[in-house]
């Protein structure tokens, strides 16, 4: 139990640090907040709710591990260096394929609310 406190508390931090100091990620959480709303409104059932809310939780997680990457690319060197751009320009891409999904999941049912 205390080990499981430990972890979630680990947790609430990471998420602490990461709203208060990048842009992204504040965005993309209250995104996820506003699409949990939202998706209430067009998905046609529990299971399309959980791809919409789940896609946008995907997306924040992926940038918050993303962040972790530059972070600790930043810790390792601040010059520059053809590998470290390689990994920041990787966690880059990790974000743009989250970004793809999200714009496929929401436009098809947004049209599929929207046209019946
Ligand atoms: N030390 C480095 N060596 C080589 N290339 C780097 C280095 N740091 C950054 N880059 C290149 O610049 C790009 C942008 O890096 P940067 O660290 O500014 O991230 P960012 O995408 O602007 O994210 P954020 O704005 O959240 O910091 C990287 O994807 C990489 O191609």
């Amino acid at each position: 139990m205390t080990r499981w406190l430990s972890a979630f508390r680990n947790s609430a931090n990471g998420l602490r640090w990461a709203f208060r100091h990048e842009c992204a990620v504040r965005e993309e959480a209250i995104t996820l907040a506003l699409g949990a709303l939202l998706a209430a409104l067009i998905a046609p059932d529990f299971p399309s709710y959980c791809v919409l809310v789940g896609a946008l939780a995907l997306l924040l997680a992926v940038e918050l591990l993303n962040t972790a990457i530059e972070k600790l690319a930043d810790f390792i060197t601040l010059e520059r260096q053809p590998a470290i751009g390689v990994v920041k320009d990787l966690g880059s891409a990790a974000v743009f394929v989250m970004l793809a999904l999200n714009a496929l999941v929401w436009i098809g049912m947004a049209a599929r609310a929207l046209l019946g």
